[in-house]
């Protein structure tokens, strides 16, 4: 068992609640969700959740994936129920190609859709008593992460944490997890359960990953992040453009995505963590840690132009089989359609006449008092009276 927690915590930034986990796991596998609201794209930076579940199936537990539709109709303002619910298909044909092609065993591996079960009446009545069990500031505290947070927002985002929190008791998990970003809905999933006499369960973290591009990576911006289904020259495209400052590991993209996508995938792989950057004639670099690999960055031992390209064609190779997946099904094909309609085109703009630019000029209409408008202005000519006798002169519009 002490092997088991130790790969469960590789790489987590915290734990709440250990002893709740440890509990459940002498009694039997872990059982243990990770929910995702199904709206943007998924893209690269979903490697680093599905890798700590690669981790968590390594070790024995049961995992749930939770695709979160309800929830994402409920961050989502502008997105209908059938949308988010395409969605949700094709981040099911995503996440499988994805762990598949880390060779993640998914049999014991759940999909649940958060539609198929949240909208039972005994779900509704617990959502509705725990609303009378949470305070309105209590509840925006709690989403002020994760909730789009927007002038005038609607109660959607004060039921969002609230579910969240009722899911783990119908999903019958031990415990959740999921990004550092979560932990104000995990606290208050532990404090509200037992107010309506549901037991608290145990919440695990993984750190926020930088993305590639330095920054946050955002579904909504496609240049900030990798599509999965990019094609190798995007990939290496926009990977050029990737964050990796030289003899900086704090907030190197380049360098977190080895640290958690690329050496557990290869320890996945091959049994053993390795990472390997070529050099022109010198011999290659083997690491078979990410403390080696930072080492060798700050002196500069391991450059961004060496670490660069070994990253961009390692991320390629993971995403070669995932493209594959989706080449050869036209269910995929099918539903990223449905899920991902082409915006339609701009409508066209009615061609306004266009002047033709008459040799005459405009015709002006005169008011009734013979004053034209806009004239004004031309008749000020500050003579050398001061513009006195221009001021006289000027008629103002009532
Ligand atoms: N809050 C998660 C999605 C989620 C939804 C419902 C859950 O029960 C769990 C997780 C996100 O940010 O994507």
């Amino acid at each position: 068992m002490e092997k088991q927690l130790e790969l469960i915590r590789t790489n987590l930034q915290e734990v709440l609640n250990e002893e709740i986990m440890v509990e459940a796991m002498k009694k039997g596998p872990l059982i243990i969700y990770w929910g995702t609201a199904t709206t943007g794209r998924p893209h690269a930076g979903y490697f680093v959740p599905c890798l700590k579940i690669a981790q968590f199936l390594q070790a024995g537990c049961h995992v749930k994936i939770l695709l979160a539709d309800i929830h994402g109709f409920l961050d989502n303002l502008k997105a209908p129920i059938d949308l988010v619910k395409f969605r949700a298909e094709y981040y099911k044909f995503v996440i499988t190609s994805l762990l598949k092609a880390v060779n993640v065993p998914i049999e014991k591996l759940e999909f649940v859709l958060g539609s198929s079960y949240q909208l039972q009446p005994d779900y509704m009545m617990d959502l509705l008593r725990l609303t009378t069990a949470v305070t309105e500031h209590d509840a925006k505290k709690a989403g002020a992460e994760v909730v789009k947070q927007v002038d005038n927002a609607p109660l959607s985002g004060l039921i969002y944490p609230l579910m969240q929190a009722l899911d783990e008791q119908y999903l019958g998990v031990d415990a959740q997890f999921g990004g550092v970003d979560q932990r104000k809905i995990f606290a208050l999933a532990k404090d509200v359960l037992p107010r309506i006499g549901y037991k608290e369960r145990a919440h695990l973290m993984n750190p926020m990953v930088p993305g590639l591009q330095g920054g946050k990576m955002s579904a909504s911006d496609p240049d900030s992040k990798i599509d999965l289904l990019d094609t190798a020259d995007a990939v290496r495209k926009k990977l050029k453009k990737a964050f990796a400052p030289p003899q900086q590991v704090e907030g190197n993209g380049v360098l977190s995505f080895t640290e958690f996508v690329l050496l557990p995938a290869s320890s996945l792989k091959y049994g053993e963590q390795k990472f390997i950057v070529e050099r022109r004639d010198q011999e290659p670099l083997v690491y078979t840690n990410i403390e080696a690999m930072q080492k060798d960055y700050l002196a500069d031992v391991l450059t961004p132009q060496l670490l660069k390209p070994a990253v961009t064609e390692a991320l390629v190779a993971l995403l070669e089989p995932i493209q594959a997946d989706f080449q050869a099904s036209q269910e995929w094909k099918d539903i990223e359609i449905k899920a991902y309609p082409p915006p339609p085109p701009p409508p066209k703009k009615e061609k306004k006449k266009k002047d033709k630019g008459s040799f005459y000029p405009k015709k002006v209409e005169a008011k009734p008092d013979g004053h034209v408008e806009g004239e004004d202005k031309a008749k000020v000519d500050v003579g050398e009276d001061g513009g006195a006798k221009a001021i006289e002169n000027l008629k103002i519009d009532k």
